[in-house]
């Protein structure tokens, strides 16, 4: 397996129930809800999508052959000798890609893995902290892990319905970024009131300014 990734980096997990937490950040390129291509945003199936997963041109990206070479790039952003290792595997969609081979490369780094994802494709086995971040229109396969996060506003999501027919430990409500982004803010902050078994996820690099 060839893993294609954008860019990996070291920074605050800024989102969900691990916000504030140091974590090495590998962002596969691809995803299957949008080419991330501009003239394409408007017919995708998710079109709000606040990030750039084209191609293999970021910091530190590339395309690696094995999964060991991968999972020793990213331990090697980890500060020498400190435990506590946290890698978020993101995109683009990470489980187009992640697979059992590099599961194993990680863990045998002593990291603790976390992945963000749409949900449309089943999760492999092994992974410690599993976020999902169901789209409209698209089909939801995963229904279960650590983390729910649902960017809102969006439509044909029922809070309480899911709150039934999922099995998530923690449900969060993170605002859409955009140019309603204030409104969204708001409208999460009435949806957890209204529906207290959801928390506000703010995207805290984006108030902070870091990566
Ligand atoms: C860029 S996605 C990559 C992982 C995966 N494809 C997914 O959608 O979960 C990382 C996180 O950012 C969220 N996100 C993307 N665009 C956003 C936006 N405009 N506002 C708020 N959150 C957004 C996604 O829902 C997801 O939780
Ligand atoms: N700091 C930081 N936290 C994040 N949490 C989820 C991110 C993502 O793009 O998947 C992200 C990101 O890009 N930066
Ligand atoms: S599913 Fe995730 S990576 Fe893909 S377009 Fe949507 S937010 Fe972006
Ligand atoms: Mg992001």
């Amino acid at each position: 397996m060839t893993y294609s990734v954008k860019e990996i980096f070291y920074t605050l997990q800024g989102e969900g129930g691990q916000a504030g937490t140091p974590a090495v950040f590998c962002r596969f390129a691809g995803c299957n809800l949008w080419t991330g291509r501009e003239q394409d945003r408007a017919q995708a199936i998710c079109q709000f999508c606040d990030t750039d997963f084209v191609g293999t041109d970021g910091t530190l990206g590339g395309k690696f052959d094995t999964a060991t070479a991968l999972a020793e790039l990213i331990a090697a952003q980890w500060p020498a000798g400190a435990g506590h290792r946290l890698v978020v595997l993101t995109g683009g969609e990470p489980l187009l890609q992640v697979d059992a081979a590099l599961i194993d490369a990680l863990h045998a780094q002593q990291f603790r893995i976390a992945v963000e994802s749409n949900g449309t494709v089943a999760a492999p086995e092994g992974i410690d902290w599993l976020c999902i971040s169901p789209k409209a229109g698209a089909p939801w396969v995963q229904r279960s892990g650590q983390e729910l996060k649902l960017v809102w506003p969006q439509p044909g999501f029922d809070l309480q319905a899911l709150e039934r027919d999922t099995q998530f430990t923690h449900r969060f409500l993170q605002p859409m970024d955009g140019l309603l982004q204030r409104q969204n803010t708001a409208a999460c902050i009435d949806a957890c009131l209204a529906h207290p078994a959801w928390r506000l996820s703010l995207q805290t690099h984006k108030l902070t300014g870091i990566r």
